[in-house]
């Protein structure tokens, strides 16, 4: 089938392309209409909590798993009907990365280059590459159950990516590594991302705002916010206002303000105002503070912490 034109008739440049994605295990629905499309190389999240259906949206975009409904598309083309070309796009490195421990580092990476189809006069060069990617060549002849949990995940991220795919999909690829193998593997993953689309998924929010250029959240198998870093961490306007006077009036006086729903003390002469109407109050706060004589130092709206964001959105799937 021509790349470009595939059987639900989609045309386009994407690199990735879901329309409409459901699956159901049993009953109960894994993903229910999930929508997405990425045009453009970078690093991409996608976060969840556990069970909000991450791995589930992976398999099927790496032909693992079949959907109940809808399509996917990797380089236009659709993994459901043509899984095997779909396949040749995409690297993945599962949840439980796919090792031969009593293997060799590179007699498993020699078996991984003949399962992706790469010539025979191809393969040593193909080896070589990603042992140095992935900074391993110092241990290839060692069996890989003798590795460390971060060097067994290089192992597992150089068989995803030996083909060259233009797609690489890690599910959790820092899930269980000490903090410092935490960071070694991002690094890689950001070096993988210069010259690829990365798609990881995360749980934790520390580690889309270490990594990723852009999120997709997904909650209760549904996409509930997508947008870049940024993005995100404005995601909710702030209803909290800092403020430091040098000469304060009491907490009730601030409480009593028109428009403040609550006053907290934060430390000397700080305190935290939380309100309805931010031009209303910040008004209020510098009229008074010059006929009262407050000396206001500092008035700044408190952003809302990216945690607070994420337990927002997963209500918002629960409602
Ligand atoms: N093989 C299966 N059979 C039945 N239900 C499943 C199966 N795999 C996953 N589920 C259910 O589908 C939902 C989504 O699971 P999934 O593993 O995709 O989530 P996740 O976001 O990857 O979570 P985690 O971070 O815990 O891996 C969960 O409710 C899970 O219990």
């Amino acid at each position: 089938m021509d790349n470009k034109h595939n059987e639900s008739g989609t045309t386009g440049d994407s690199i990735v392309k879901i329309e409409n994605l459901s699956h159901r295990y049993t009953v109960q629905w894994a993903i229910k209409g999930i929508n997405l499309q990425i045009n453009k190389k970078g690093i991409y999240g996608l976060l969840g909590s556990n069970g909000a259906g991450k791995s589930t949206l992976m398999n099927i975009m790496c032909g693992v798993l079949k959907q109940t409904n809808g399509d996917i598309f990797i380089n236009n083309v659709n993994v459901k009907h043509d899984p095997i070309q779909a396949k040749r796009f995409i690297g993945f490195l599962p949840q439980k990365p796919p090792l031969h421990t009593d293997l060799t580092v590179e007699e498993y990476l020699r078996y991984a280059a003949y399962l992706r189809w790469i010539p025979g006069n191809s393969v040593k060069v193909a080896i070589d590459e990603v042992l140095e990617k992935c900074n391993i060549t110092h241990f290839r002849k060692r069996l890989i159950r003798n590795l460390s949990g971060g060097y067994q995940q290089r192992v597992g991220i150089a068989q995803a990516i030996i083909h060259r795919p233009s797609l690489v999909v890690f599910d959790e690829p820092t899930n269980g590594l000490d903090p410092n193998q935490v960071l070694e593997i991002r690094k890689l993953i950001a070096e993988i991302g210069e010259e690829r689309t990365v798609i990881l998924s995360t749980h934790m929010l520390t580690e889309v705002q270490a990594v990723c250029d852009y999120i997709y959240m997904v909650e209760q198998g549904q996409m509930v916010f997508q947008g870049t870093v940024n993005e995100f961490d404005n995601y909710l306007s702030p209803n909290s206002l800092l403020i430091s006077m040098m000469n304060p009036p009491l907490t009730d006086e601030l409480s009593s303000l028109h428009g403040v729903l609550k006053v907290e003390e934060i430390g000397s002469n700080r305190f935290r105002l939380q309100f309805i109407d931010v031009r209303d109050v910040t008004e209020n706060i510098m009229r008074l503070s010059l006929e009262r004589g407050w000396q206001l130092t500092e008035i700044s709206l408190e952003k809302n912490s990216l945690d607070t964001i994420f337990a927002e959105l997963s209500k918002k799937a629960h409602k």
